[in-house]
């Protein structure tokens, strides 16, 4: 099965492109190799095989193809597997490719095998769909006969592989156009889809892989994921050098905001995190983590060295208020802004340099005075936009936790739905806080705090149906396994 004209592919890449990033990176590509991408879709195919052989080796297989590329790819897929001695059945359901596509050069060999491509559903039973109808070229919402066939490939009661992106998925933003393949697992080529990492994009892709085919990207024009260490400690080391987190919220019958926020900073590993959380909840603090500080009622705002992570439980009266504006004046402040902090500084027109603000959703759109499912649609736009006015760093939370500057993006691991649980957010906010005590710059302390949330909740998902604040707290001291 091995090609001599395949590059070869490389497996593991951080790059997140656009599907016109991915264009421009195919077109570049083939400029540099005598101006042919057909190359480029018999690695994919390969490597689609490769990579899903043993799931599909053993039953038999039907690819849905659409008259893109992606189809193209399902062609080579095909035909691939039916010279493997597979099974195969290729539905068709809009038609050959047009002349001139690499996918009707896949479907010309397809047919020099013999293997016939039909046009209506087959009614052979099959033990694994493979999805080829649309990849990053989808452009424009699903029209009703569209949207009934991929909903008949979700209830088919096979297996569904997909090829790139789940058909229905926009690359971009993770949104369904507005239905999509629900797939086991989705092999992407080139680069990482921004679509398939955050939104939806995670809960249709299923287990998600990835082969660059051996593009290398130019890594200048486009976004990149970073992953830095946590922060070293030396034998010498003293719980000085680490840093303080003051923790300001905890008011008005929400105190387990503060109490979770003050653990996650320490459990982070900050080294002194003192909690400015109503009298009433001081007891409650030091019974939950006895290593916290505790200096009850609002903070005088002083200019030091700490780390400030304002909001959680805050509230939403005045004295809340003038604590938000009296930080984010103050020359030098640097720290978090989260919830209740995030509320006020709606009604604050002031640029949060050093600060990282951590909304969800709603708080993203009420921050733009945009409707909430405006920012749903658009999460890498929203969290561009944010991060221009505020110029801040800003984590827009959410299922593929997205962190923006005011010069990119980065898209972070994407967790666990069991992880939608009350004070996560909080829990996050505490480990950034933690991070930026620790030394790291902004921008670095909100990918590591995300990456590393997220895939602490990841991991203990794997063993329980949700995973609650407090279990993160627990388990980030712990090593990796
Ligand atoms: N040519 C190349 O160099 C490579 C292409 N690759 C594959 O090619 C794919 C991209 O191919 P294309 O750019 O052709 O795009 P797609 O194959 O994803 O989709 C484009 C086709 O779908 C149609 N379409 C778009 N939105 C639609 C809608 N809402 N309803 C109905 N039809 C719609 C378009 O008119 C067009 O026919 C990638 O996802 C990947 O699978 C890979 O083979 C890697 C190399
Ligand atoms: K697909």
């Amino acid at each position: 099965m091995e090609d001599q004209t395949m590059p070869s592919p490389r497996q593991q890449s951080d790059l997140v492109l656009t599907s016109e990033q991915v264009r421009y990176a195919e077109q570049h590509w083939a400029e540099n190799h005598g101006g042919d991408t057909w190359p480029l879709m018999n690695a994919a195919a390969q490597s689609f095989v490769r990579q899903t052989f043993e799931r599909v080796r053993h039953g038999s297989v039907l690819v849905v193809v659409g008259k893109g590329n992606n189809g193209g790819d399902g062609y080579c897929i095909a035909r691939r597997l039916y010279e493997a001695g597979v099974p195969v059945t290729v539905f068709a359901p809009f038609g050959e490719p047009s002349p001139g596509i690499d996918a009707h050069r896949a479907l010309t060999e397809l047919q020099q095998t013999g293997l016939p491509v039909f046009a209506e559903w087959p009614s052979t039973s099959v033990d694994t769909v493979i999805d080829a109808l649309f990849g990053s070229g989808l452009n424009r919402p699903l029209d009703p006969t569209v949207i009934e066939i991929i909903e008949r490939m979700n209830q088919y009661p096979a297996e569904v592989l997909a090829v790139d992106v789940p058909s229905g998925l926009n690359a971009d933003t993770g949104q369904p156009m507005p239905v999509a393949i629900r797939a086991r697992a989705t092999h992407s080529f080139i680069a990482w889809k921004p679509g398939t990492l955050t939104a939806e994009g995670p809960q249709c892709c299923g287990q998600l892989s990835l082969d660059t085919l051996g593009v290398d990207v130019d890594s200048d024009w486009c976004w990149q994921q970073e992953t830095q260490a946590l922060p070293a400690r030396s034998g010498q080391t003293h719980k000085a050098q680490h840093g303080n987190v003051n923790v300001v919220g905890g008011r008005l019958g929400m105190g387990g905001a503060s109490i979770i926020a003050a653990g996650s900073a320490l459990a982070a590993g900050a080294g002194r995190v003192i909690s400015h959380c109503d009298p009433a909840f001081v007891t409650a603090a030091l019974v939950h983590h006895p290593e916290v500080m505790t200096q009850p009622g609002l903070p005088e705002v002083v200019n030091d060295d700490s780390v400030w992570l304002v909001g959680p439980g805050l509230g939403r009266d005045d004295a809340a208020y003038e604590q938000v504006r009296r930080h984010l004046h103050s020359p030098g402040s640097r720290g978090v802004l989260d919830a209740d902090g995030l509320f006020h500084l709606a009604s604050l027109d002031v640029p949060c340099t050093n600060w990282v603000l951590t909304p969800h959703e709603g708080e993203a759109a009420r921050l733009l005075g945009w409707r909430s499912d405006k920012v749903r649609n658009n999460r890498p736009v929203a969290a561009q936009a944010l991060a221009s006015r505020y110029q801040a760093v800003v984590v827009l939370k959410g299922a593929g936790t997205l962190v923006a500057t005011t010069s990119g993006l980065t898209f972070c691991h994407p967790g666990s739905p069991a992880m939608a649980t009350p004070g996560m957010g909080d829990c996050l906010a505490g480990i950034i806080a933690a991070l930026l005590a620790q030394r790291l710059a902004p921008k670095d302390a909100a990918i590591v705090g995300v990456n590393w949330h997220a895939q602490t909740g990841y991991r203990l998902a794997q063993r329980q149906r949700l995973v609650l604040a407090s279990d993160i707290i627990r388990a980030l001291p712990q090593r990796d396994e």
